[in-house]
């Protein structure tokens, strides 16, 4: 017997990719279950279904970095709760992060991909069931957008939750409307601007000898230092300041939906400015000037 569940959960998460980066993702969860029927008549509750599965997601990849750490360019030193990684990236250029062991989700895998997430998912969760349960085939999925949208990366150190974390990300719709007309020119613009970018807060950049680790080799460009105590401890990280955009505010989705509004105004003069800006699948902030 089958069991399906579709849209079990949403996984925002972030990856780190030798060409892109940090790469923002949000995918769908469906679930398909295969076992012999309980004293319930059931596979599995649904209600169950749902629960363990959203929970075990929840707390192995929702809003973590994944890592590739079989991946030559990937170096992931564990320092007690904490983790040092240093991620080369195909121009030569560095990543490096120093955080609490939760920030991330370490693969056994030279690239992080839909497959190779699936598979992790699959033998992590199927011993956690009943025994009834036989088989799981988990399929990830992103929404189906036909508009532009962009990946960003991020953390709030403000957050009580997961969304603290330093690398985790979205994949996200943005839609502007210029005098209620919707305009695909503006919205494919942010969407290149913010493709694979990681969104920093001003207050949060430091100095290179604020950082508590030692800068590996030398980025082409500038480089970015930034780093914050939140409830879970502290995080740091170094990118190269190209594939980073510093925003004067938190990086909250209100604020993102703010900065886009405004900036737009301010070449728009009279005209009304309306940003409908996501934060993954079917959620996000609305700005009007
Ligand atoms: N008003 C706002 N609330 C939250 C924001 C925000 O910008 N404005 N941001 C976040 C985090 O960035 C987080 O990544 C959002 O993830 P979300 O999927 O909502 O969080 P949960 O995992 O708690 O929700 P699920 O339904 O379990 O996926 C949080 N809030």
């Amino acid at each position: 017997m089958k069991l399906f569940v579709r849209d079990l959960t949403v996984i925002d998460a972030s990856y780190l990719d030798k060409n892109r980066g940090f790469v923002g993702e949000s995918y769908l969860v469906d679930v398909i279950l295969t076992g012999a029927l309980n004293e319930q008549s059931m596979v599995l509750d649904f209600s169950l279904v749902k629960k363990q599965i959203k929970t075990i997601i929840d707390a192995e990849v929702d809003h973590k970095l994944l890592l590739p750490q079989s991946a030559d360019n990937c170096t992931v030193t564990p320092e007690g709760h904490r983790t040092q990684v240093n991620f080369e990236l195909g121009d030569s250029d560095v990543i490096q992060l120093n955080c609490p062991n939760e920030a991330y989700c370490l693969l056994e895998s030279k690239t992080v991909s839909i497959e190779v997430l699936e598979t992790y998912l699959e033998q992590i969760i199927l011993p956690q069931l009943p025994e009834n349960v036989l088989g799981l085939d988990i399929k990830l999925r992103s929404e189906n957008i036909t508009t532009p949208y962009y990946h960003y990366t991020h953390g709030l150190k403000k957050h009580k939750g997961n969304c603290q974390r330093i690398a985790h990300g979205h994949r996200s719709k943005i839609d502007i409307f210029i005098d209620d007309k919707y305009s695909e020119a503006l919205a494919e613009e942010w969407a290149k601007r913010w493709q694979d970018i990681y969104l920093v807060s001003a207050e949060d950049i430091i100095t290179e000898s604020d950082l508590s680790f030692l800068v590996a080799g030398k980025n082409n460009s500038a480089e970015i230092y930034t780093a914050y105590d939140a409830v879970q401890g502290y995080f740091e990280l170094l990118i190269p300041a190209g594939r980073a955009e510093v925003l004067p505010n938190d990086t909250t989705v209100e604020s993102l939906s703010e900065f886009i509004c405004e900036q737009i105004k301010a070449r728009m003069g009279d005209k009304k400015v309306t940003v409908y800006a996501y934060e993954g699948v079917g959620k996000g902030a609305i700005s009007e000037r």
